[in-house]
């Protein structure tokens, strides 16, 4: 290749970057994804922009909650073995970081690599490490439990399965490629040894980079503009509703973020049922664009007091869009990051199918409850979904130079 196409590709490879990194979430730089101007796929020719994104492991914030949206997902959730504690956890969140480390930089896993991401750039990967309340009792740490970890309330639509909920370790993997992702489960996976085992496993996915002719916010298995109107990083509010501040009760949190993790089954035969103006109702958005049902675009604001000809509200008392907004619960807000899971189609013919709805936030008190308690007593949205399983885990600020995940926790 001559140095003109050199420097044509290069341009082209940092060129595009911009347009993959603005689907999903519209982070921007706030994201961190960089490019690899040198990257290079076999015989010295640059990799394409989609493989040669990478994240940087280190950071005032894990990776995995500023980043566009990947195109695969998997979150697996861990127990720590009969016998292991303190020790144990440390020398485990030490070989994690390792590892996420050593891959968000393209790098092999190490000794043993399965080979599986052998011709793959970074492509996003992200490693995000977070603890379950229980981690806290297993390890003899209870005194930094946060109050945040308090167990979530049960709510009346729960159809919740134990063994797909909770968990002391939680691993959320994404990538835009499926082989990187594949490949960062396993090498999570044969780092756990017989310090942790699986507890449960869940995949997910979303549109790949490239996919729609300009970058927008993403749908979800409903077809729904999904994300709109999430806390942006650009917004006064948004360090406060999303990070944990330093100076609080449990200082190793500083910089951190809670996940709260609801496998939220779509039930897809009934809604694809309903006509599409009734869909739009559900949610007080049109399907097409995600514009409020009171007009304008995507972006413009929703007006809630607006009535039709009829003297009905135009955005229905118990539209999801009306219910779920900050205006109507004191302020709560979440940042909301999920992938779309299908697991097959069962012997009823019915798809296994929704979103692996992930949701950010310097409190779940002041975020996910009291949205989800609105949402239990009267969403439009409730008879076309089912929260089949739940998790909520403290995910610890980003490490610094030579620190490891959750380091600040377990060395305090
Ligand atoms: C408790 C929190 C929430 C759950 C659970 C939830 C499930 C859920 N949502 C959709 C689809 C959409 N949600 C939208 C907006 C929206 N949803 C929540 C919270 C939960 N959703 C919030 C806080 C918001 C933003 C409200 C606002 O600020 O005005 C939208 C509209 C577009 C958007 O803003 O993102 C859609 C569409 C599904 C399908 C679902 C469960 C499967
Ligand atoms: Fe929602």
């Amino acid at each position: 290749m001559s140095t003109e196409n050199l420097d044509i590709s290069r341009r082209k490879l940092l060129g595009t970057v911009g347009a993959a990194g603005a689907a999903g979430l519209a982070l921007g730089a706030a994201g961190g994804a960089a490019t690899y101007a040198t990257a290079a796929g076999p015989a010295g020719t640059a990799l394409a922009t989609v493989g040669s994104t990478a994240v940087p492991f280190r950071g005032t914030h894990q990776a995995g909650i500023l980043q566009p949206l990947q195109a695969r997902g998997h979150l697996v959730a861990f127990d720590l073995a009969p016998g292991a504690g303190r020790k144990e956890a440390t020398a485990l969140m030490r070989r994690w970081s390792a590892v996420a480390e050593r891959l968000m930089a393209g790098e092999p896993a190490g000794d043993g690599d399965t080979g599986v991401a052998l011709d793959a750039g970074p492509s996003s990967l992200t490693v995000t490490f977070g603890f379950g309340a229980s981690f806290f009792d297993r390890t003899g740490l209870v005194a930094r439990r946060p109050a945040e970890l308090d167990p979530l309330p049960a709510f009346s639509s729960d159809r919740l399965d134990a063994r797909r909920s909770g968990g002391d370790l939680w691993v959320q993997i994404g990538a835009d490629d499926a082989l990187v992702a594949f490949h960062a489960l396993r090498a999570v996976q044969k780092e756990a040894g017989a310090a942790a085992k699986v507890r449960w496993q869940m995949n997910g996915f979303n549109r790949s980079p490239g996919a729609t002719a300009q970058p927008m916010t993403a749908r979800n298995l409903m077809g729904q503009v999904d994300g709109t109107r999430n806390p942006k990083p650009s917004e006064p509010d948004f360090q406060e509703r999303v990070f944990v501040p330093a100076g609080g009760d449990q200082p190793w949190m500083a910089g951190g973020s809670y996940a709260v993790v609801r496998r939220i089954r779509m039930l897809l035969d009934d809604w694809e049922k309903l006509p599409l103006e009734r869909q739009e109702r559900v949610i007080g958005r049109r399907k097409s664009d995600g514009a409020p049902l009171t007009g304008g675009g995507e972006t413009t604001e929703i007006d809630l007091d607006r009535t039709g000809p009829d003297g009905k509200l135009v955005v229905p008392d118990n539209a999801h869009a009306r219910i779920s907004a900050p205006e109507q619960n004191g302020g709560a807000a979440m940042l909301r990051r999920p992938f779309s899971f299908h697991d097959g189609i069962g012997t009823d013919g019915t798809p296994d199918a929704g979103l692996l709805f992930i949701a950010w936030q310097a409190d779940p008190r002041r975020g996910f409850v009291p949205v989800q308690r609105k949402l239990d007593r009267g969403d439009a949205l409730s008879p076309f979904i089912r929260h089949e399983a739940s998790g909520l885990f403290a995910v610890p600020g980003g490490p610094g130079e030579g620190e490891y995940v959750g380091q600040r926790l377990l060395e305090a």
